[in-house]
């Protein structure tokens, strides 16, 4: 460029007869641009390093119907590639796991005032012990009804000190970002734990009131009449997220840390609200310094709107689709989850932004499944189209296998491989090796790309 084209020089160049204060005044009105011209540089630099180690990096989005376990499968991806960083979470996940099970509790509770017109509201028990009229529940009940009732004020108190929510509520729900963590008592790298005394005092008082709770839980979810007001009601609640009244034993005990059983931190349910950023440094030696971005979205009906964007930065999607074919989705209770994951994949499959995307579906929770199909429900009662063909797990995985190849395989706007798994999340042995496998594929796949570019 010549000298008389540089714009600098163009506009600071010295007037005819300048004064000495206007020559002053000028040199540095050109300092101050130049100041601001190499911040831009350096931001405009620094865009471009981002942008270089996003393009490195591998990046995931994470899709599918809520519930599916999209976050139970990137918490696989943290055991797979991080680790050291997962394990320091483990203080978090300890409250969350506390909270599930008294939902769970809270949940038991309520079937029993549903089912029993005679008991009274659960937070406000009676003044007098005793005092609750004649019922068809035995008065072992009725007092382990009253005595839980502490548990589920602090359940009240804890949302509200914690995550700042009013009342019970089904789910734990948290708003994008990590900040939630940290109000848990996580210390990440750049963050300091924001516990509170008050915070602090009330996490203890939870650890002390779990244990004084424990024989009355047991009894509760031990018991004949509750197992069967359960039948009664088709609840399958070891089916349901959070599930962990089969371990109060191990999660009431004081000691208790979710390191001693990984899984349990796979298993806590926390629904995703919003869309979140995963960046993962891998940690391990063959692996070191490969770096992921994995995007986890909410799976709700409203939210999928909000997934668009990401679609274009995506170079492989892990499409969860689990085979629950007896469930309805929560917040359309109208719609068959099996059914609604089917109509969102034939949207993903035929979406023009996603037509260069590798996708591989998850076909999760199979462990559900089993369960479902022993305990002797009937496929073809929910799904008609399945019509006499035998109702056992191979068969069923190989009918709805079908369906989601031929939907891909239609509706795909170029032609790509279906490639699909069996999973199921909670396992978390089988779904680290599983990750780790889709990742050397993904990276397989990006290098052939390549060459052919
Ligand atoms: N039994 C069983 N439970 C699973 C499996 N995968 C996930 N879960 C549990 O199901 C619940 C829901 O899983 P999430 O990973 O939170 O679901 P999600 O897709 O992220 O849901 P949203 O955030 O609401 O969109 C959690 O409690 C998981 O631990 C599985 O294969 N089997
Ligand atoms: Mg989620």
């Amino acid at each position: 460029m010549e000298l008389s084209d540089n714009p600098f020089i163009v506009a600071f160049k010295a007037p005819a007869n300048e004064t000495e204060e206007e020559r002053i005044h000028r040199a540095r009105a050109l300092q101050d641009a130049q100041r601001v011209s190499r911040q831009i540089d350096e931001s405009l630099q620094e865009t471009k390093r981002i942008l270089e180690r996003r393009r490195k990096a591998i990046r995931i989005l994470l899709l599918g119907q809520a519930e599916s376990g999209k976050s139970a499968v990137l918490k696989n991806f943290q055991l797979a590639f991080t680790p050291q960083q997962f394990q320091k979470e483990r203080d978090v996940w300890k409250t969350i796991i506390q909270l599930n099970l008294i939902s769970s509790v809270r949940t038991l509770l309520n079937i029993l005032n549903e089912a029993d017109p005679n008991t009274q509201s659960l937070l406000t028990p009676p003044h007098t012990p005793g005092s609750y009229p004649n019922s068809s529940y035995s008065n072992k009940l009725r007092r382990i009804h009253l005595g839980l009732s502490p548990l589920l004020s602090m359940e009240n108190d804890l949302n509200r000190i914690l995550f700042a929510s009013g009342g019970p509520s089904r789910e734990i729900r948290v708003p994008a970002g990590s900040t939630w963590k940290s109000k848990l008592g996580f210390r990440g790298t750049h963050q300091e734990s924001e516990l509170t005394k008050a915070q602090n005092a009330t996490k203890n008082n939870l650890i002390k009131l779990l244990e004084a709770s424990k024989e009355d839980i047991e009894s509760l979810w031990g018991d004949e009449d509750i197992q069967h007001a359960l039948e009664e009601r088709e609840v399958h609640l070891r089916d349901t997220p959070g599930f962990f009244l089969d371990d109060i034993e191990r999660i009431a005990s004081p000691f208790y840390q979710p390191t001693d059983c990984e899984s349990d931190i796979v298993r806590a349910r926390v629904r995703t609200d919003g869309v979140e950023e995963h960046h993962l440094i891998a940690e391990s030696v063959r692996l070191k310094g490969n770096e992921f971005y994995i995007t986890d979205v909410s799976g709700m009906r409203g939210s999928r709107h909000s997934w668009i964007p990401f679609f274009d930065d995506s170079q492989a999607i892990l499409f969860l689709a689990p085979l629950v074919f007896n469930q309805m989705l929560e917040e359309d209770p109208r719609v068959n989850r099996l059914e609604d994951s089917l109509m969102l994949w034939k949207e993903i499959c035929s979406s023009v932004l996603l037509a260069n995307c590798n996708i591989v579906v998850f076909f999760n929770k199979m462990d559900i499944l089993r369960r479902t199909i022993q305990s002797g429900v009937e496929v073809r009662k929910y799904v008609p189209s399945y019509g006499n063909a035998p109702n056992e797990v191979e068969s069923v995985t190989k009918y709805f296998k079908d369906r989601f190849r031929t939907y891909h395989k239609k509706l795909s706007p170029k032609p790509r491989t279906f490639i699909c798994h069996e999973t199921s999340a909670i396992d978390i042995n089988s779904t680290t090796a599983l990750v780790v496998t889709v990742h050397d594929g993904i990276i397989r796949d990006n290098l052939e790309k390549s060459d052919m570019i």
